[in-house]
């Protein structure tokens, strides 16, 4: 079936969208994908809506400002499929599914004793009614209800997308987002998979703070810097670096206090080489080490944060491009491939991946 996929991540820069072919286990054909941006009054109620769910923290009504963005959402959403199917030359009749992540604002891991709780903003009804396509959301509460971490759904994805590339295995995919997620395929295709640690969201926060820009670009900043070791120490403390796998993160789970007294450069390379150390004590834990780690995300563009990963780990890290995929759309083609899977019953995580006791099926359908 034709399927379209859609992903905004924490960085609230915009929604991914990107066309496969595919029944939720093999892929058929890689149809066009792409960004459409926010605009910047959809941006800040979606950065208002993040804000109000931090306070929120599920305590009580739910903030009034959601239905605002859902609004934003359906209407952001709707654009970015419209792109793609005229991109591809399809009609919106001809798209048979699209699968809508919608945005998280909150995430919640489960505790010892304590479900976890996660919220992703997305009127599914709404936007299936927009579109007249039928749409597959809400992919993560079934498993946080089955008492899993509900986060990441993506490596089914990465074992679909490695196995029809034909990649040797044991093998490690590497997304680095705002918070960064690592999948293990062993060499039985097992997957293991947890959120390491951050990815860009400390960095960018940084750099934004200080320099008022949205990234450190190519690490040009981190590259000029010193790592304040202290600092570094203080972060690493963190007891998500204690817990096993599978664990999920949210991205507000880290703060930059351990960075506030150094340059604008140190900050950048403190704030780097923990990204690099948490995905390195990541790969130390896992039971079949990969030689080769396929990074995928915006953090693949950032040059000394891949030497950093690189050395920290000992291992061959390649982007996405090398082995021909397309880093920047990963997200996406995950959510037509989970989209498909949610449609035909096929499980969306597995013990590996998210902690739950069988390979789970999840997400909900809303029909125009
Ligand atoms: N040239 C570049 N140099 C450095 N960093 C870059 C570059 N291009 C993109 N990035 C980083 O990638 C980020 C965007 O990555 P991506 O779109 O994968 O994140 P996201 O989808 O918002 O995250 P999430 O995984 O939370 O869904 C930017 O915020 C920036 O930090
Ligand atoms: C709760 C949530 O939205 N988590 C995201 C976030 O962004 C990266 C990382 O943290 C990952 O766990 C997840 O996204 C991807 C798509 C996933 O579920 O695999």
């Amino acid at each position: 079936m034709i399927c379209i996929g859609l992903m905004s991540g924490t960085s609230l820069d915009g929604v991914d969208a990107a066309l496969l072919e595919t029944n939720g286990e093999t892929i058929t054909r890689f149809g066009p994908g792409g960004e459409t941006a926010f605009a910047p009054h959809e941006r800040a109620v979606l950065k208002a809506a993040v804000d109000a769910a931090l306070d929120w923290r599920f305590e009580g009504s739910e903030p009034d400002i959601f239905k605002q963005a859902e609004d934003v959402l359906t209407q952001t959403h709707a654009r970015a499929v419209e792109a793609v199917a005229e991109h591809a030359g399809l009609t919106l009749a001809e798209i048979d599914l699209v699968g809508f992540h919608g945005q998280t604002v909150i995430h919640i891991p489960p505790q010892p004793g304590r479900p976890g709780r996660t919220c992703q903003l997305g009127d599914g009804a709404a936007l299936a009614q927009r579109l007249g396509i039928p749409v597959a959301y809400d992919f993560r509460t079934a498993d946080m209800d089955a008492g899993g971490q509900g986060a990441p759904l993506a490596p089914i994805y990465h074992a679909v997308l490695a196995h029809g590339s034909g990649l040797e295995r044991p093998l490690g995919v590497l997304n680095i987002g705002g918070v960064a997620n690592l999948t293990l395929i062993r060499s039985d295709g097992t997957l293991d998979a947890f959120d390491t640690g951050p990815g860009n969201g400390l960095i960018d926060a940084w750099v934004e703070e200080r320099t008022g820009q949205t990234m450190d670009r190519d690490g040009a900043l981190a590259a000029e810097g010193r790592v304040h070791e202290a600092g570094l120490a203080d972060l690493l403390a963190h007891p998500h670096f204690a817990l096993e796998g599978p664990k999920s993160l949210d991205r507000w789970d880290f703060s930059l206090d351990a960075a506030r007294n150094l340059t604008v450069e140190d900050g950048a390379a403190t704030l780097s080489q923990f990204t690099a150390e948490a995905i390195g004590q990541g790969l130390q834990a896992c039971l079949e080490p990969p030689e080769r780690l396929i990074v995928c995300g915006g953090g693949r563009k950032n040059a000394d944060l891949l030497r950093r990963i690189s050395e920290v780990t000992g291992m061959s890290v390649c982007s996405a491009e090398a082995v021909g995929w397309r880093g920047d759309l990963i997200e996406a083609e995950a959510f037509a491939v989970l989209a498909a899977r949610t449609l035909r019953g096929l499980p969306l995580s597995f013990p590996g991946t998210t902690g739950i006791a069988q390979p789970l099926t999840g997400g909900r359908i809303a029909r125009p």
